[in-house]
């Protein structure tokens, strides 16, 4: 990485190493930024979320670290996070990046750690609110719930549809793009120092909040998508791991903000052979959280397409997972003892009071039961076949429909 590493990832001290030799908190630079590390605020599979301070203006942020040991590979796939962040900035429910970095590990040539700063919301996320009503015995007012809802809904709406930017000649040549694909170790390197070059020249130029800070940067997959089409053309994006975890709350308590941009890839996805089925199945088994996972990515037939349905279903997941406390097939397989792989292929699942899905049984009324209404959004997002599952467009429709019917809530907070 050479001096333009040590200019784009001004470490103070090494990240890791400070926190083990400095009992106050520690420091570190990104892009001639100070940053306080005051704690960590969750860990994924290779990457740490710490909560840190603008040393200077003491405003707090979320530094996401990732660690990629395994090369250029695990890079690019970090690098692609970033470049997601970019894509859809700014969308009031979609997280965006502040700036990011990647630096060079000292005692191995080959790692390289990839740092992402983006804003901290206190109040945690989707996961952490159904967590504390499965301890307090509380639960979602309805139209909150629903308001939340309908945040994911639009942020989905962004990236199923989303239009792609830029001139004429600002989408890059296939042949290029596939060479990247082709020649990845090396490829993915030259993206690197693409990427501290044009940082580097952003912040010499005190050129910030230049336009094309909100363009990719990167010729990887998720650029590589928009070959051929022309600016304001769709290209579809699926998130493919929506869950409350991924839903961070804003401040105010309303406003939905979808966060962990790093399994979205393009959409849809022509399974053309046994090989590709089985790439994108192994995927999904990477990137999306099983008791959220689609039907068509547990068994992914050759000849069938993946689509943005698969955010569909987990959003029904998502809303039953708020009602109930759990996905409906995490609730399914603990009360059967059955594999939830089965639940799901099977749509296998039920409301508490009611009987299952499966068998088309009538609700039974029940005291504090759940509206049908907010009952048949999850009903419909949860159909075993994409195709009968509703668009965002149709999703969002219904639950503008939903709201209408909706009482107050009394508090809003
Ligand atoms: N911007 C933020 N503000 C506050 N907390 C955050 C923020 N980003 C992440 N976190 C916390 O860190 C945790 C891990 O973040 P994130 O989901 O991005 O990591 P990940 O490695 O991609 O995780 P996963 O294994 O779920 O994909 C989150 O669940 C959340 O608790």
């Amino acid at each position: 990485m050479g001096s333009l590493g040590s200019y784009f990832m001004d470490v103070v001290y090494s990240f890791t190493s400070c926190m083990v030799c400095f009992p106050g908190s520690p420091n570190l630079k990104i892009n001639s930024r100070s940053f306080k590390i005051l704690r960590l605020l969750g860990e994924g599979g290779f990457s740490y979320v710490y909560l840190v301070e603008d040393s200077k203006t003491h405003e707090l942020f979320a530094l996401k670290k990732i660690r990629c040991p395994f090369g250029q590979e695990s890079v690019s796939l970090a690098l692609k996070e970033v470049e997601a962040y970019t894509l859809f900035s700014p969308h009031p429910n979609i997280i965006h990046s502040i700036d990011y970095s990647v630096e060079a590990d000292k005692s191995d040539d080959q790692a390289k750690t990839v740092y992402i700063l983006l804003p901290y919301y206190r109040r945690g996320n989707l996961q952490d609110m159904i967590n504390a009503n499965l301890v307090n015995h509380t639960k979602f007012p309805e139209r909150r719930l629903m308001v939340l809802f309908l945040g994911v809904c639009k942020a989905l709406k962004a990236m199923h549809q989303y239009k792609v930017k830029g001139g004429p000649g600002g989408a890059k040549s296939l042949g290029k793009a596939k060479k990247v694909r082709k020649e990845a170790a090396m490829a993915d390197q030259e993206l690197v120092e693409n990427m501290e070059m044009r940082a580097s020249r952003r912040h010499r130029e005190g050129d910030d909040d230049d336009e094309q800070e909100n363009e990719p940067f990167l010729e990887a997959e998720v650029t590589m998508a928009q070959e051929g089409i022309a600016p304001g053309g769709e290209r579809a994006y699926a998130h493919r791991d929506i869950k409350p975890g991924n839903i961070m709350i804003d401040d105010d308590g309303k406003t939905p903000i979808l966060m962990d941009l790093g399994s979205m890839a393009p959409s849809p996805t022509p399974i053309t052979s046994r090989s590709l089925a089985l790439q994108v199945q192994d995927t999904a088994g990477e990137h999306s959280t099983m008791p959220y996972r689609a039907p068509e990515l547990f068994d992914v037939k050759t000849g069938s397409v993946i689509d943005t349905k698969v955010d569909v279903w987990s959003l029904g997941c998502t809303l039953y997972a708020c009602l109930v406390g759990k996905s409906p097939f995490e609730a399914r397989s603990d009360e059967t003892g059955g594999s939830l792989s089965i639940c799901v292929l099977g749509g296998d699942w039920r409301f508490p009071d009611e009987g299952p899905q499966r068998g088309k049984q009538k609700a039974a009324p029940a005291e504090d039961a759940i509206s049908d209404s907010i009952k048949d959004v999850v009903r419909k997002c949860l159909a075993v076949e994409p195709s009968e599952r509703p668009d965002v467009d149709e999703l969002i429709h219904i639950v503008q429909g939903v709201l209408e019917t909706l009482p107050e809530d009394g508090s809003e907070d």
